[in-house]
């Protein structure tokens, strides 16, 4: 079989599967029992989902694959890449599943600190992973070219490995601002048994590309499948993550079996499922989808009953249409989990965002930032408003996880504090008010913006863009300050993990141009006290930059000049920065602006951009893609994949391309002139 072939069936962008489906297709094809544990996961996660929906559970690794099977059953989470090294010495761990946890324990741990140290956001979980395959007592990790993946793919070659996941779970607490750590961790082994390869079969395999980011060389998942004559146990542990056993262990922390209750349902091709009944919600979850007060129990005689009913506030009660599995008649385990949870969320996720404009606009969190904790009537007093009203509004917001609300009424929960309070550092409310009075009007228009393809500024504003930025931002003096605060909020929350996503150290003088109020100037200056810095934007631009400064800094100043990156000349300088002003525009316009800036370039200068990074495959990061819609109803640009970036950068002499996902709203890339 020549790969080719099949390369074009399974190629992304050309209608393939997503590695979800690939997996689970597989593994029903393949392995009934696999399939079952592959149902049962999904349904064993959605109770703790409940569990889980109410805290800031971080994904601390840059596999797409993790990040693809941990969002196929639904599990919200963040993704912060981890930066430890993985060189823990091999030798020194008794088994290699040792080592896999000990490695994903450090990833893990490494992603909790940074995140407590760094953005004052303790997660409340990270989870951590590392895949190796193991042959002849050796431990394969990702070949670091092609030869490497050559030797370890004919290691390989007509034999049986095992692939081992490490998992850690790690829970944080932040006390007196110290960070505590609590760690579960534990592995999943799955054997894997290669055909003989050919020389030219593995050559064509490696110059695929597939096996550089992969443990071992190979993905199971697409064209490394071919070489694979059996799997036994778990598929997803060698695509990276052992979601079923994941599950168990979630089920073991959040659902300790009390002993007496333990039923075990046996089916000959199925293993026995002691957590079901334990999932059900008698802790009472608020923060679930799911919720159903009281305790609910398996009743075994029911369970073929096909009008299961998921009624509030009694007990005793059978709900096999909501996540427990039934036997069909044939008494096989089926998957009755038929609740949309995941599309009532999106459903409801205009009114969440809404929600959150509403009491942003009726500077509720300010008001509970000064007075502490106050009754809706007084809130309501305060801020102008009817009382039923208010007190929905903060309900609201309290299930939310945005305010507290307690006896005594509601305050602010701790990020409302900090990233929603008008007078914060840190604060988000010029975005969240920009994001109310502009892109909620331009999103109305998004089927319009998709079916022609455009912006949708005039039909939103009944105003021509022809000039995005004067014609739509900088119209009025209110919608300029509000567009500038807006940029404001987003750069102060980015501007540290891009300034410090490189070594900048050997520049002088930078130049940020479209710079705005200076924010990310101001943390380079910081981070780099011999760094002159010049922002350069438009006149409108600059004669309001002087409210957003610091107020005590202590290094040289930045210094702002006005003019049209387009048109002008821009300052001299050995580093340029361009920050959110690429994703602005066509690849024309940016070929124009990247041969301005290639010709003030001197050989050796950088170039420092940051924007959101999409994957390659376009499929992975919601927030990222949304961006994209983003990006579509109000301008003539679009968010970019790395290739993307790298070969428009490439095209004007920049070349060491290197893009770092910073796990924050902005990616860094940076490139140096040849
Ligand atoms: C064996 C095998 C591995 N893999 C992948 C899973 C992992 O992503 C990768 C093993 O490398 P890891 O070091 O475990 O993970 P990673 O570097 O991709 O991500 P991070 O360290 O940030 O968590 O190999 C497959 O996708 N398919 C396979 O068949």
């Amino acid at each position: 079989m020549r790969m080719r072939a099949v390369w074009r069936l399974w190629s992304p962008g050309r209608g393939s599967r997503s590695v979800g489906d690939s997996a689970r297709r597989r593994i029903n094809a393949s392995c009934p029992r696999a399939a079952y544990l592959g149902l049962l996961a999904g349904m064993a996660l959605k109770p703790v989902l409940g569990k889980l929906g109410s805290k800031r559970v971080v994904l601390a690794s840059a596999s797409p694959r993790r990040q693809e099977i941990l969002c196929s059953v639904g599990l919200r989470f963040e993704v912060v890449p981890s930066w430890f090294k993985e060189t823990l010495e091999k030798s020194s761990f008794a088994t290699p599943y040792k080592y896999a946890i000990e490695t994903a324990k450090q990833k893990a741990l490494e992603v909790a600190n940074r995140m407590h140290v760094k953005h004052l956001r303790t997660p409340d979980i990270v989870i951590g992973a590392d895949t190796i395959v193991t042959v002849d007592e050796h431990i394969l990790e990702k070949p670091i070219d092609k030869q490497d993946a050559y030797r370890m793919l004919s290691r390989l070659s007509g034999k049986e490995h095992s692939v081992f996941t490490g998992v850690a779970i790690v829970h944080c607490n932040s006390k007196d601002n110290r960070l505590e750590t609590e760690v579960t961790d534990f592995y999943e082994e799955t054997k894997v048994k290669f055909a003989d390869l050919s020389e030219e079969l593995l050559w064509e395999y490696i110059h695929s590309g597939e096996p550089m980011d992969k443990a071992g060389g190979y993905g199971i998942q697409a064209l490394g499948g071919m070489l694979v004559e059996y799997v036994h146990g778990d598929f997803l542990n060698v695509v990276g993550f052992p979601l079923n056993h994941f599950c168990k262990k979630l089920v073991e922390l959040y659902y300790p079996p009390p002993k007496h209750t333990i039923h075990h349902i046996k089916h000959d091709s199925i293993p026995s499922v002691e957590t079901f009944e334990n999932l059900s919600d008698e802790e009472n979850d608020s923060s679930s989808p799911l919720q159903y007060k009281g305790a609910i129990k398996l009743d075994r005689s029911k369970t073929h009953s096909s009008g299961g009913v998921c009624s509030p506030g009694s007990s005793n009660i059978i709900k096999p249409n909501c996540m427990m599995p039934v036997e069909n008649q044939n008494g096989v385990m089926e998957n009755p989990d038929k609740f949309p949870s995941k599309i009532l969320e999106l459903l409801d996720g205009f009114r969440a965002s809404k929600a959150l404009f509403v009491a942003s606009k009726l500077k509720v969190f300010d008001l509970l930032k000064n007075k502490g904790v106050l009754q809706a009537v007084d809130v309501a007093n305060t801020i102008n408003s009817s009382v039923c009203g208010t007190e929905r509004l903060l309900d609201a917001c309290a299930a939310l996880g945005l305010l507290e609300k307690t006896l005594q009424g509601y305050s602010n929960s701790d990020s409302a504090n900090i990233y929603l309070a008008s007078d914060s550092e840190d604060s988000l409310h010029g975005y969240i008010i920009h994001s109310d009075d502009h892109l909620w009007p331009l999103f109305t228009h998004l089927e319009s913006a998709v079916k022609e393809g455009t912006m949708q500024n005039y039909r939103a504003f009944g105003k021509k863009s022809e000039n995005l930025f004067q014609d739509s931002y900088y119209q009025s003096m209110e919608v300029k300050q509000r567009f500038m605060a807006a940029m404001h909020s987003i750069a102060k929350l980015t501007a540290k993990d891009v300034a410090t996503a490189f070594d900048l150290s050997q520049f002088r003088s930078a130049c940020d141009l479209g710079g705005c109020t200076g924010a990310l100037a101001n943390e380079l200056v910081q981070k780099y006290p011999n760094l002159k810095v010049t922002v350069f934007d438009l006149p409108e631009v600059i004669a309001n930059v002087s409210h957003f400064q610091p107020v005590r800094q202590h290094t040289a100043p930045v210094t702002f000049t006005s003019g049209d990156f387009f048109k002008d000349n821009f300052p001299e300088a050995d580093l340029y920065i361009l920050s959110r002003i690429l994703h602005d525009w066509t690849d024309e316009k940016i070929h124009m602006l990247l041969s301005k800036i290639s010709a003030a370039c001197k050989p050796g200068c950088g170039l420092l951009l940051s924007e959101v990074v999409l994957d390659d495959e376009k499929k992975n990061r919601s927030t990222a893609l949304l961006q994209s819609l983003n990006m579509l109803v109000q301008t003539e640009g679009k968010e970019r994949s790395g290739s993307e970036y790298q070969s428009l950068l490439e095209h004007h002499g920049f070349t060491n391309v290197k893009i770092i996902l910073t796990g924050n709203l902005l990616d860094a890339i940076f490139c140096t002139k040849c």
